[in-house]
């Protein structure tokens, strides 16, 4: 049994300490809410984020020292535009023995960091080699209910991914290894924006060709940048790559896929973030992928698309337009062209 602080007290971070605690673990629930700590102690649910009852043995904290007290496993999981003021708080409170682990899906816009390297900046008394990350098709919905989910969880540092995958595995939940932490973290960042995309192709009326078009073409912008950046093309095939793609764009649960499929419907952004009242990551990766993509020299159509949706006013109908009617060409020759520099 291991003492395990989980910050962030969100949907997946709810779901995530009811797996730790399914495993007989001591979790410690830290939200920057006292009424919510209150309430998640005094009723044992969190109905705003998770529509399910939590067990008794997870205690709710809004105090950040009594919650990672002793602790020897810190999960950090807020929003990624949360994390840089989480981990600078954090950061007095690490000893030796402590192992972190972050579940955030996201990219800066402002700096173009993955969430490992905004942990790295904020956090003096952790070594960067030493983060871990865990990523995947996961949904917390469905993870409350003990419904089968597998996921990836990668560290530079081999030991800590496996101090993470025995602390969550379990019938319910089984957890893969990955050295591949740069692409574990850019298959779960990117993969929202291609969300956002299908939820804009349903929110149109198109049906399943578009969204399986916008999936594989969408594998392919990620493959494109993730490769050029630097990480394992296999890692794409897996699952924070196609296996988190796939859940994103099909599923009701995906908050960046009924964010599309309102704005698909014509509803204006600022309007639809108000109504979602959850975290819509892909919004800022958005902007970050389009700065990524200019920067590296990478084509990014679809990401460009959305990014002139979100942020340009353009219509949906004339991105699908200008993305049916791109100069015709070669389904795979800049990924073969990347992969073979990669390998020569
Ligand atoms: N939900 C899911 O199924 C999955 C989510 N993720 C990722 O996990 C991360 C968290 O998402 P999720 O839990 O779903 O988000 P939610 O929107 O459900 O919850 C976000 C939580 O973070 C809290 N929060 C916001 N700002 C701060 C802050 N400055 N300090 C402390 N807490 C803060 C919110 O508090 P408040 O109530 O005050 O707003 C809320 O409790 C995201 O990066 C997401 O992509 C990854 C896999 C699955
Ligand atoms: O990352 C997720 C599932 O793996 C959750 O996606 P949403 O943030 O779109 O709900």
């Amino acid at each position: 049994m291991s003492k395990v602080a989980v910050l962030g007290a969100g949907s997946w971070g709810t779901a995530l300490s009811i797996v730790l605690a399914d495993n007989g673990h001591d979790v410690r629930l830290w939200t920057h809410r006292k009424e919510q700590a209150d309430m998640i102690n005094s009723s044992h649910k969190n109905e705003k984020y998770l529509e399910i009852m939590i067990p008794r043995t997870i205690k709710a904290h809004h105090d950040l020292a009594k919650a990672v007290a002793d602790v020897s496993v810190v999960v950090v999981v807020v929003p990624s535009k949360a994390i840089r003021e989480v981990c600078t708080s954090l950061d007095q409170y690490i000893t030796k023995d402590i192992t972190i682990v972050h579940a955030s899906k996201g990219i800066e816009p402002e700096s173009l960091k993955r969430i490992s390297e905004m942990i790295d900046e904020e956090m003096d008394n952790y070594a960067y080699e030493d983060i871990a990350v865990l990523s995947g098709p996961s949904h917390a919905e469905e993870v409350g209910k003990r419904q089968p989910t597998t996921v990836t969880v990668s560290s530079l540092n081999e030991q800590k991914a496996e101090i993470i995958q025995d602390l969550f595995i379990n019938e319910a939940f089984r957890v893969y290894t990955s050295p591949d932490i740069l692409g574990v973290e850019l298959g779960g960042a990117l993969k929202n924006i291609i969300a956002l995309g299908a939820g804009i192709s349903d929110g149109l009326g198109y049906g399943d060709n578009a969204k399986a078009a916008l999936i594989t073409r969408g594998l392919a912008e990620i493959a494109r940048l993730g490769t050029s950046l630097g990480a394992n093309p296999l890692t794409f095939l897996g699952l924070p790559g196609v296996g988190d793609l796939i859940v994103t764009c099909t599923s009701v649960h995906s908050r960046n896929w009924r964010a599309g499929n309102l704005l698909g419907k014509g509803r204006d952004l600022d309007e639809v973030l108000d109504q979602m009242g959850m975290v819509v990551e892909g919004v800022r990766t958005t902007k970050a992928a389009h700065q990524f993509a200019e920067k590296q020299q990478i084509e990014m159509p679809i990401t460009n698309g959305i990014y002139k949706i979100l942020f340009e006013n353009e219509k949906p109908k004339t991105v699908v337009d200008q993305l049916m009617n791109r100069t015709k060409r070669e389904e795979m020759d800049d990924l073969a062209a990347l992969l073979s520099k990669k390998y020569s």
